[in-house]
């Protein structure tokens, strides 16, 4: 295969081409999100149930139960966990948090542990709390004490730091809080929302696992889609995401019960995300929900406007002016009172699944009209199917979602070469290659499913990126005596504004989905080969496209080319057979410098990095002579980043 590279670039790169889309789908609480106790505050349990006491068990015989508390912590936080040491007991005893699947105990990092409690009873007790990290055997790892007092009927939060004096490999720690039985022989208290933290990214309060968010920014993503994705939407319109639930105190915030099957928290709200935003460099593409529940409930026109002020609300939480709007003078009492970056908001998710197509005109009519009108600086994303039902006002942006096999990806790079040309601008906001099954794509392992994406997954997305990248070749009409600028084009410019692999991030012990591009458990993080793929491209973007022989769109070669800086050209080929495959490169440039280098994800094709190997296939960079005329061999299920000057 020969391919031919123009001298001139066609467009520019936009700079929100590669990002993130998130959504809590075993991947915020127990994920992202840093607190490491699994249902801290007994939200949305109902009393006196076992269910309420998901992931806490007593020590040394306390009796302990969830009860709806006479007076309760918060009205977000009606529960608390009822602690009764039981009389004639000797040691420490109290009750256990086992975390979200494993607790990580490391001795280089101080742990912010904290609870409140009262006594229900005024009591003469006087004694110390033990707050401690322990190993399944009791072995306490580090601990702290805080003194407790029986005449402290009324709520009081206590907080403690807890060093480790080591790191067990095992992760099945607890987090214990325990009192000395014989000094607490008889006594009932109550507690309320525990928490316990590691260091978190950037040091943020109430802040994102370190690990695993240093993960997610290695990739530099431009953009961080939130918060659904189905998370977004409810079962019902009552447990659908609400963004006043989300900020301020952690007593304000009642979680609600998830669309994943679980219930959130809600630690990670919306101002969680947008400073998340701000750490990483990310732009927000911010959703509002827009009257569908994925029950299949849809809010009738008529009683459609609360909904949409809910929304405005939001909106200026984000942006607002602090004197003109309350969620805006809300932001800036938490400490930021400048707005945050917002340029793209997507009406609802997914206005395709079930019966929503039949209420998504006007729902989508009320939202857009409304929202456009009250903020015409923001451009807004529809999520129904392309132009069916035919919206209006005519979307300015799609949120388009696919999910596939390795070969559909591979053979439509061109999907958007076929795209209207009047101006709508599209995000292929949710796509991955997910089963080698076509006829069963959202199906079990066992039927072609994927757990970890595999060499062969990744390769195919990677080839449907070189499509996204590639800016449809620019139909020039040439308009007599306008001289045409080198660079410049007229009749199109890039139609995709952003892309993102889905899901993001799942607990390798409780997916509700896979596969997906970075998985973890409780001590470790796992970049799959697709997570390799979008870091390649984002961290090789370049800023300028330059056309090129178009591959074949059946083919198993792609490619892309794109400058940076004018003096460096940055070329991926896309090899999806499982040959190697050579494509020569006639490149135009003076001065090609006498070497590059190429990084290369190769391996076979069903090879993952999972648990089990975790680095089984990540890129690896060589050297490359470049030259006018020059040949490159694509390795079989590969792709190569070839980077190189010229002047
Ligand atoms: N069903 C997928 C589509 C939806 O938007 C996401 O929540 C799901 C996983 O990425």
């Amino acid at each position: 295969t020969t391919v031919t590279v123009s001298a001139t670039a066609s467009h520019p790169i936009p700079t929100t081409l590669w990002g993130q889309m998130f959504e809590d789908i075993s991947s915020g609480d127990g994920g992202l999100y840093g607190e490491l106790l699994q249902n801290r505050a007994f939200q949305q349990v109902t009393p006196g149930t076992s269910a309420a006491l998901n992931a806490w068990s007593a020590v040394n015989r306390a009796s302990i139960s969830v009860v709806a508390d006479s007076t309760p912590l918060s009205n977000a936080l009606p529960n608390a966990l009822r602690v009764q040491i039981p009389s004639g007991t000797t040691g420490q005893s109290g009750v256990a948090n086992s975390g979200f699947f494993g607790i990580r105990v490391n001795s280089a990092w101080t742990y912010t542990a904290s609870f409140f409690y009262r006594f229900p009873t005024a009591s003469s007790f006087r004694g110390n709390a033990q707050v401690s990290l322990q190993a399944s055997n009791g072995q306490v790892l580090g601990s702290a004490t805080v003194a407790l007092s029986g005449a402290q009927t009324s709520w009081t939060q206590v907080t403690v730091k807890i060093t480790p004096t080591s790191s067990p490999s095992a992760t099945n720690n607890l987090f214990v809080v325990s009192l000395d039985g014989a000094a607490a022989s008889g006594q009932t208290i109550n507690f309320g929302l525990f928490s316990l933290f590691p260091p978190t990214f950037k040091d943020r309060a109430n802040g994102m696992r370190m690990d695993i968010a240093e993960a997610l920014a290695e990739m530099q993503p431009s953009f961080f889609r939130f918060p659904g994705g189905n998370n977004l939407e409810g079962q019902t319109t009552a447990t659908r995401w609400q963004w006043n639930n989300t900020v301020g105190p952690l007593t304000s915030r009642p979680g609600r019960v998830g669309d994943w099957g679980y219930i959130n928290t809600d630690g990670l709200g919306l101002f969680e995300y947008l400073l998340w935003c701000e750490d990483v460099g990310m732009q927000p593409i911010m959703a509002v929900w827009d009257g569908f529940a994925l029950g299949g409930t849809s809010v009738a026109e008529a009683a459609i406007s609360p909904f949409v002020q809910q929304a405005i609300d939001q909106i200026n939480f984000v942006i607002g002016d602090p004197t003109k709007s309350a969620p805006a003078a809300l932001r800036s009492s938490l400490g930021h009172p400048a707005p945050f970056t917002l340029n793209h908001v997507e009406i609802g998710n997914e206005d395709f699944i079930g019966n929503s197509p039949s209420t998504v005109g006007y729902r989508w009519n009320h939202f857009a009209t409304t929202l456009r009108s009250t903020f015409p600086q923001l451009r807004f994303l529809a999520t129904s199917d392309l132009n069916s039902p035919v919206l209006s006002p005519q979307p300015q942006e799609w949120d388009l979602h696919v999910y596939q096999t390795p070969t559909w990806f591979a053979q439509n790079s061109f999907m958007y070469d076929g795209m209207a040309r009047d101006g709508t601008l599209y995000f292929e906001g949710e796509y991955a290659a997910i089963s080698t099954n076509p006829n069963d794509i959202f199906g079990s392992p066992a039927d072609g499913r994927l757990t970890f994406p595999t060499v062969q997954s990744s390769v195919g997305e990677a080839a449907f990126m070189t499509g996204l990248e590639r800016k449809l070749l620019v139909v020039l009409v040439v308009i007599i005596c306008i001289p045409i600028h080198p660079g410049h084009h007229i009749g199109n410019s890039d139609i995709v504004f952003a892309a993102s692999y889905a899901p993001l991030l799942n607990h390798v012990s409780n997916s509700q989905w896979t596969p997906n591009l970075v998985s973890f458990d409780s001590a470790n993080v796992y970049r799959s080969t697709s997570f390799y793929v979008q870091k390649l491209f984002s961290l090789n973007r370049g800023d300028q496209y330059i056309p090129s022989t178009l591959p074949s769109q059946t083919g198993t070669l792609f490619w892309s080319v794109v400058s940076k800086q004018t003096n460096t050209i940055i070329i991926k080929v896309v090899n999806v057979a499982t040959s190697a495959q050579t494509v020569t490169f006639r490149l135009p440039f003076s001065g090609i410098a006498s070497t590059g280098t190429a990084q290369v994800l190769t391996g076979a094709a069903t090879a993952s990095n999972s648990p089990t190997t975790p680095n089984a296939v990540s890129p690896v960079t060589s050297s490359i002579e470049p030259a006018s005329t020059f040949p490159y061999n694509a390795p079989a299920n590969s792709l190569s980043v070839l980077t190189f000057g010229i002047n």
